[in-house]
Order: C-alpha cells, then structure tokens, then sequence
C-alpha cells in the first residue's frame, strides 16, 4: 500500500492547496465540483485503508462526537481587550501619548483593520498541525473548542510549510458573514426554531455548540489579527509583515488591512472603512490601530486595567535638597 498512500498523501496536499487558493486568496483554480471530487476520491481511499488516516486530512473536519461540557484552557499569554476611541480627539490624544513616552517626533506608521464583530479565539499549530483552540473566555481562561472550530472552512487543519514553527499561536475574530446568518434565521423560522439577534451572537451560539456536526453548519468564518505564542520561527518585524506571513501559511487575514503612516492617514483609513461598512458582508464595530512596529509595541507595553474607583492624588515632587 505504498502507492495508495502516496496516492492519499498527493490528494491531501492538493486539497490544501485548493483549500488556499478558495478561502485565504479569494482566487479558486478549480470549479467547486473538482474540489469536491478530489475530497470525495480521498474520502473514498480513507474508508479503504482507514490505518492511513491522520488527523490533519481534510477528510477529517467534522470528528468528535458531541462534548457534555467544554474544558477549560488557560492562555499562556492573556488575551487582552483594547483601549477605545470614540473621536478624531481621542485617537490624536493616543497617539500623543504614545509619541510622548517614546520620546520621538517623527511620523508612526500604523497597521490599521477593521474590527470584526465576532468572537475572539487562540488557536495553537503544533509543527504545523491544527491542536487545539479556546474562546477568549475571561481573557485567561477560555473554553475548549478544537472540534468545533476544526469545522471552519477557511481555517486550515494544517499550515502551508515544509518547515513549521514548533508552536505557533493564531489569535483572531471568528465571525458569521451575513448572508450565512440570513440563511441561519431563515432556516430557524422554518423550523419552528429561535432566531439570533445578531451575527455575533449566532457565532457566539454556534462556536459553543456541543455537537461539532451543527458547528459545521453553521458557515462560519475566521479572520487572524495577531500571534501568540511562537516557538522556533524569527517572526518579521512588523505587526503588517507578520500578517502577511501567517497568510502565506494559509491563515486568513481580512483585506482590508492597510498601512498608514501619521494621523491623518489614520483618520482617512477610519472614514473609507465607515464608508464602506454596509458592503463588506460581516459586520463590524469600528478600526483597530495599531503602531507597527514591534520594537515600539514591545517598548510601549500593556497597561493593566487599573480600577477606575480609584485614583492616586500624588504631592507634587519634592524638590531634592542639595547639601
Ligand atoms: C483584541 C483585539 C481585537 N482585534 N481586532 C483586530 N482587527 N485586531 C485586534 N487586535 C486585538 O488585540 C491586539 C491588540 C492584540
């Protein structure tokens, strides 16, 4: 059977290319029905020689019998929320700030993205291979959702390298595109069913299926806005580059990602995504901008939720006396 399984080994790689070509480049090199031929054709060789499957096949979105709870997982990193701005004041006021503690004057280039209205997720390639996934959850402890979230299309259960990170950790928004949901609410009414109020929550409901088989049905989409955990890989050296990077690998990222440099590009990128909000197909509840580079990321830093009860009225500094 060392034909056969270079046989199964050949259709599975050409199903992970098609699969690439379909969800992350949006360019499909074969009609629908090819690509469901060739799956159909390895389906068929795995129920022949089942000691040849493997996990990471394409054959093997939906598995796992349904879950009676969800483990919990917690991230080695936590997973952050985000400051927000609601004027052009405001996102001035930001970068001043960040200009100010940096110490610097010239232009920062920012990564800017729309912000998808979803559910944020961590999910974990061990030497390239789909492991494991959880929910934000709290920001350090989330649910375990690996079966489920196997059964997004667009996310592939294998990265697109001869030489993957030994660990890498995707992290962005799974989110339900429009027409998904129409049908969705569509097909709940004809069946007596309840509807959702909202993508995000139809998301939300179908990620926190059980039974991974309703999951799959439910159309659901990611796009990834930032890593993790990594492990035995140099990463670029900008948020924008690091993007492109997990694109190559066959992550899908949104396309409406753009580089601006200084405010007033920033700001423009703001209006032309409010402009274009109602075509896009998913919803979304603004932009995130982000500087670029990781250096400065890195030199900036998080700040910790402070409590907002409660604030320190210093003395102002005494002055030193000279001796
Ligand atoms: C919480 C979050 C959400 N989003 N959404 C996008 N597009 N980028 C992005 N980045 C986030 O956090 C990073 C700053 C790590």
């Amino acid at each position: 059977t060392q034909i056969i399984s270079q046989q199964i080994e050949q259709l599975r790689q050409q199903l992970r290319y098609h699969e690439y070509q379909y969800h992350v480049l949006d360019q499909p090199q074969i009609p629908d029905a090819e690509y469901d031929r060739l799956l159909n054709q390895l389906k068929q060789l795995e129920a022949e020689h089942p000691q040849l499957i493997s996990p990471d096949s394409p054959t093997q979105r939906v598995g796992a019998k349904p879950l009676v709870g969800f483990r919990q997982i917690t991230h080695e990193l936590p997973m952050l929320s985000l400051d927000n701005a609601f004027s052009d004041q405001d996102f001035y006021a930001f970068e001043r700030r960040i200009q100010e503690r940096l110490g610097r004057v010239e232009e920062l280039t920012f990564c800017c993205e729309p912000k998808l209205d979803g559910l944020a997720v961590s999910i974990l390639y061990l030497n390239g291979v789909l492991s494991q996934a959880a929910t934000r959850g709290d920001g350090t402890t989330g649910e375990d959702i690996t079966s489920n979230i196997r059964t997004i299309r667009n996310i592939p259960l294998q990265l697109l390298s001869d030489t993957p990170p030994a660990r890498l950790e995707v992290r962005g928004e799974v989110f339900m595109p429009h027409q998904a949901f129409e049908q969705l609410n569509q097909d709940a009414l004809q069946h007596g069913q309840k509807t959702f109020a909202n993508p995000r929550n139809a998301a939300a409901g179908s990620l926190r299926q059980l039974d991974p088989k309703i999951t799959r049905q439910r159309h659901l989409s990611l796009n990834a806005y930032s890593i993790g955990i990594s492990e035995g890989v140099e990463l670029p050296a900008t948020h924008y580059a690091r993007l492109q990077w997990l694109k190559s690998l066959g992550i899908p990222i949104n396309n409406e990602i753009r580089l601006c440099q200084g405010s007033a590009e920033v700001l423009k990128y703001y209006q032309d995504i409010a402009a274009k909000r109602d075509q896009l197909g998913y919803d979304i509840d603004g932009t995130v901008l982000k500087v670029n580079a990781i250096a400065l990321q890195e030199q900036l830093g998080f700040v910790a939720k402070a409590p907002r009860w409660a604030i320190a009225y210093k003395f102002p500094a005494q002055e030193q006396l000279t001796l």
